[in-house]
């Protein structure tokens, strides 16, 4: 097994850093150092983040996942979709292990990464359930009373806002982490559905966006091109 070098590992001022911007409970941080051990021992045999985000593990990744708890404040009931490595669900999960009847949902299609989330769920006793599924196969599964949904990584903007649909329909709430593009990606999903989106730029600096919708509607196409022939 080939081994991370030390200069790649995150160091205790970006966790510092991380912990200052999106405080959490002593009982958490155990958690998430219980999490962010067993990501990088998995790291060396299997790509869980870019290797280069490696040193700011802490602030890219964790911190990124934990500003979303914020802007959901009494969801129980997450579904993560895409949730690869294990961000922002395994993070969120974490948080919320102390809150009675909480879960996240993580669904995640690739075997071995769904390995991976099953045991850092195992090993952190967080709040999740692990869906080794496609995200098309497990809306019914899930069930209709889901608080948040979130994706981060996973497709551009018009085919989250499809994917979460089921859920925002039934009365969830979706939080979408995005990078710099997201106007141009915005423009593209408002061709084919309603939304009212507010736009939150990342606690954790760089470029990045949370994406945040309470509605969603299908466009009515035929409505569409009647107007463009109008
Ligand atoms: C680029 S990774 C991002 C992982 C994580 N959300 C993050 O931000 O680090 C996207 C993940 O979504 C998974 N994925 C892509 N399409 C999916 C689908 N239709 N159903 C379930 N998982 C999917 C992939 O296997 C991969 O692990």
């Amino acid at each position: 097994m080939s081994k991370i070098q030390p200069a790649s590992l995150p160091s205790a001022t970006d966790k510092a850093e991380a912990l200052a911007l999106t405080p959490v409970s002593p009982q958490t941080v155990g958690r998430l150092d219980r999490y962010v051990a067993l990501l990088l021992a998995w790291q060396a045999k299997t790509n869980l983040v870019a290797p280069s985000t490696l040193p700011n593990l802490w602030t890219r990744h964790v911190a990124d996942s934990l500003q979303l708890l914020d802007l959901a404040p009494s969801a129980k009931i997450w579904v993560d979709l895409g949730s690869g490595g294990g961000f922002p669900g395994v993070v969120l999960a974490c948080a919320l292990a102390g809150m009675p009847d909480a879960n996240v949902h993580l669904v995640e299609r690739n075997a071995k990464k769904a390995a991976f989330l099953r045991e850092a769920v195992r090993i952190t006793s967080a709040a999740a359930t692990v869906h080794l599924a496609g995200i098309g196969d497990i809306v019914d599964r899930i069930g209709s009373s889901v608080d948040c949904v979130t994706a981060r990584a996973l497709a551009p903007l018009h085919q989250l806002v499809g994917f979460a649909e089921p859920f925002v329909r039934n009365g969830a709430k979706a939080l979408f982490l995005k990078g710099q593009d997201v106007e141009a990606e915005l423009t593209e999903a408002t061709k084919y559905w309603n939304i009212e989106p507010r736009l939150h730029s990342s606690r954790t600096g760089g470029h990045g966006w949370i994406v945040e919708l309470d509605r969603i509607e299908r466009r009515d196409h035929s409505a569409i091109t009647h107007g463009d022939r109008a």
